[in-house]
């Protein structure tokens, strides 16, 4: 099954800490990571008193059902120290499910397609660019959708 997860990190090396998420995702069981964005610069968007963000996206084949792989995204956040001080504060590393095949969930755990998705910039180019043609459910394409969010500067790729 195809997923979407959107990764995000603004204290620490950020840098190591995504690229020790995407290997800890590719070592779980019954899954793969199929493809990857590149990592974007971004600024900080709702608690904007806290450091940059470096953001990405991947998409992954995974035989994990969604509930087990919220589990196991939120081992990898602890395994890599995430040091959840604030809700919206920063974090060492933070992964968020976008989408799951074509499903649509809404638990108190967890809701996909993420209900944020589409208007943060710093998940929708690198999701673009992962997944250009991608459908989303309001009917455009993940690229249509991105076009918003081309010229903000607080987005470098
Ligand atoms: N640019 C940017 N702003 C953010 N605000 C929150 S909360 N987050 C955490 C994602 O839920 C981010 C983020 O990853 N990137």
């Amino acid at each position: 099954m195809k997923a979407y997860i959107s990764l995000g990190a603004n204290i620490g090396d950020r840098f190591s800490q995504l690229e020790d998420a995407v290997r800890m995702l590719q070592s779980l069981g019954d899954t793969d990571v199929t493809n990857h964005s590149s990592y974007y610069e971004t600024k900080p968007v709702g608690v904007t008193d806290q450091p940059d963000f470096l953001n990405a996206v991947v998409e992954i084949e995974t035989n994990l059902a969604p509930l087990d792989l919220l589990e196991q995204t939120q081992a990898i956040e602890q395994e890599l120290g995430r040091i959840r001080t604030k809700k919206w504060g920063p974090r060492t590393i933070d992964l968020d499910i976008l989408l799951y095949e074509d499903e649509n969930i809404e638990l108190e755990s967890l809701i996909i397609p993420h209900p944020r998705m589409l208007e943060r910039g710093f998940v929708m180019l690198p999701l673009a660019e992962v997944a250009p043609e991608l459908q989303l459910e309001d009917g455009r394409t993940a690229a249509e959708a991105a076009r918003a969010f081309a010229g903000d500067s607080g987005i470098v790729k």
